[in-house]
């Protein structure tokens, strides 16, 4: 069973955090905390580092030998960044949804059970039960009941983007991160995947980066605002949009640059 939602709640704590690709600095000394069952966002103009923050933390960066992290990253009470770490657990517990989807070239059903076969042993009644849920709570199961064991690549791409929520979320993780998981899908399949955000912060803690400050201010507890790879205002989100601690983030949100 899901343990009950505790307020306040720290699942990630993120310490003096640095990042390099090659000779070259994108991150400088990122500290925050990330509450859990809330959903923290992530704004900054482009190129600031936001999608670089998300990746560091499953440890994306480390298919590339040219790039490292230093610093801290505290989940249950591991360092994500120790080179002690088992990815493969690790990213099953960190989840992430990129801005494409990414859907597999096979059935729906076999979309899901791919995670799930890696990690677990389930029997076809267990297996199917977790694959009905997962659609189920993406609202996807009514479109796709049917055809289940049709090519994924058969569905609408906002469909195709809640079948890769579903996916992330089929092999249970503790965080979803989510890459601008919306910026390619039309405005009905956008706004559908914002109203899941509030049902998967039940379970779950996300944290999600986005270009869209209305999204932000509508989908988020907390935001973060990063410039030039340096985390310049970590505010709850109602008063970041409306009282804004530094003048930067305020020439930001009011569209003074960026
Ligand atoms: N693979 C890479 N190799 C070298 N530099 C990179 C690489 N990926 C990103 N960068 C650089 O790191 C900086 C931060 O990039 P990042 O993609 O994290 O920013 P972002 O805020 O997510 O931008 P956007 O909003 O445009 O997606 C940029 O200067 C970018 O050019």
């Amino acid at each position: 069973m899901t343990p009950a939602p505790i307020e306040n709640k720290t699942i990630l704590s993120i310490e003096k955090l640095n990042f390099f690709y090659g000779h070259q600095q994108t991150l400088y000394d990122i500290t925050m905390n990330v509450p859990a069952y809330k959903v923290t966002g992530l704004i900054g103009p482009s190129g600031c580092g936001k999608s670089t923050l998300l990746r560091t933390l499953n440890r994306m960066y480390d298919l590339y030998p040219e790039q490292r992290a230093e610093g801290t990253v505290l989940f249950e009470d591991y360092d994500i960044l120790s080179s002690k770490i088992d990815l493969d657990l690790l990213r099953t517990k960190i989840g992430m949804v990129f801005q494409r989807p990414t859907a597999f070239s096979m059935s729906i059903f076999d979309n899901i059970a791919f995670g799930i076969r890696l990690h677990e042993k389930l029997n076809l009644t267990e297996l199917e039960e977790r694959i009905t849920n997962v659609l189920q709570q993406v609202t996807l199961w009514n479109e796709v009941k049917d055809r289940l064991h049709h090519s994924a690549l058969s569905l609408s791409g906002g469909q195709q983007q809640r079948l890769c929520i579903a996916r992330a979320l089929a092999t249970k993780p503790e965080i979803l991160l989510m890459d601008e998981p919306t910026s390619a899908l039309d405005p009905i399949s956008t706004a559908h995947i914002e109203e899941l955000l509030d049902e998967i912060c039940q379970n779950h803690s996300i944290i999600i980066v986005t270009h869209n400050l209305q999204q932000a201010a509508r989908c988020t507890d907390q935001v973060g605002f990063l410039f030039q790879g340096k985390l310049v205002e970590l505010n709850a989100s109602e008063k970041l949009f409306t009282a804004p601690e530094n003048p930067r983030t305020q020439d930001y949100i009011t569209g003074r640059f960026g």
